[in-house]
């Protein structure tokens, strides 16, 4: 049967700025995305129309956490194209993930781009990428991203994503928590924490946009920032323990990505990455530590 497969990377959050809830229950966001290279693999083969099925495998162990069928956000991503094209097909995914499982990185946002692009083309249903994209916003405010990869701006809910021309490869280390954690929890405790605060509107800091034209991992790692660090340390406080490990090891920033419960810590090079790794890799703190490098491209057949 005819396949394509791609992969398609992870995402971390430079800055996330959120603002007061809006009437749809979303927060306004304003956001600095990078792609790394931690992938999930997607392949997609064809199917009898109106058969869509799903299995998910990393190299280490099954995914009980994640569903199948039509729970799972690739399956829905396969759905919406066809019903957008009303092409006559249907596909069996399967998921090779790398990306943890609701760790705050986008790990089905990016499985959703992954199923979007392999399909559209599995299909031959012809869609441009500027196409696929309102289509990827259906699916969740991280899926445009993951289409485009490098840097971006994500503003609005966080769909509306605009490249950021920037230098530098950075070397980052990622410490996996042993449980996830669900965004909408995380997004409900920032309103409970910041019920009685005025929330401007959130904007990106020019000092974020400065070091990522400089390049240069000092300032950057001095610049990070997450307004959703306060909600995700108030479920989970012993994030606090791996992110004062992180910044003990010499890290140039030490963030919580995304909704959490994954910490980031930014290195100066890759003997300076390995060094954090094997210092927070020995505290127990974490269920796996890996290292990565940004920016990547987004979705790409392979
Ligand atoms: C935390 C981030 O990963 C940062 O990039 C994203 O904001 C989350 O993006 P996502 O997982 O694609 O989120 P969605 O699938 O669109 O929404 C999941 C839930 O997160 C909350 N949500 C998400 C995005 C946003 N701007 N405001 C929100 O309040 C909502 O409760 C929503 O029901
Ligand atoms: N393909 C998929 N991969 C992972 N989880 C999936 C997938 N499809 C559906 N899910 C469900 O979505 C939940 C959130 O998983 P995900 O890994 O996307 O979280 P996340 O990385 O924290 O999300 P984000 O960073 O976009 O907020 C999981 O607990 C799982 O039940």
């Amino acid at each position: 049967m005819p396949s394509v497969a791609v992969r398609s990377p992870a995402k971390i959050n430079l800055c996330l700025g959120v603002g007061p809830v809006r009437r749809d229950g979303f927060h306004p966001l304003a956001t600095v995305y990078q792609a790394i290279d931690l992938y999930d693999e997607v392949r997609a083969t064809l199917q009898a129309p109106d058969e869509f099925s799903v299995v998910t495998h990393s190299l280490a162990e099954e995914h009980p956490d994640v569903p199948v069928g039509i729970d799972n956000i690739a399956v829905r991503a396969a759905l919406l194209l066809q019903e957008h094209t009303g092409v006559s097909a249907g596909v069996a995914l399967a998921i090779r993930k790398e990306i943890p499982v609701a760790g705050g990185m986008a790990g089905g946002s990016s499985d959703a781009a992954a199923a979007l692009v392999a399909c559209n083309e599995l299909w031959g249903t012809g869609l441009t990428r500027a196409e696929l994209e309102p289509l990827a916003a259906q699916l969740g405010s991280d899926v445009p991203f993951l289409l485009h990869g490098g840097n971006a701006v994500g503003a609005g809910r966080g769909e509306r994503v605009t490249p950021v021309l920037a230098r530098g490869s950075y070397h980052w280390v990622v410490a996996v928590a042993h449980e996830g954690l669900s965004t909408a929890a995380v997004y409900a405790e920032f309103d409970r924490l910041t019920a009685s605060r005025r929330l401007p509107e959130p904007v990106v800091p020019d000092t974020l946009m400065a070091a990522m034209r400089s390049g240069d991992p000092e300032q950057l790692g001095a610049a990070l920032s997450n307004d959703l660090a306060e909600a995700a340390l108030s479920l989970r406080p012993e994030l606090q323990d791996t992110l004062d490990m992180g910044a003990e090891v010499g890290a140039l920033g030490a963030i919580v990505s995304g909704s959490g419960p994954t910490c980031l810590f930014l290195a100066e090079d890759e003997p300076h990455a390995t060094d954090i790794a094997t210092a927070l890799a020995g505290t127990g703190l974490c269920s796996d530590v890996v290292q990565a490098r940004g920016p990547v491209p987004g979705v790409r057949t392979i």
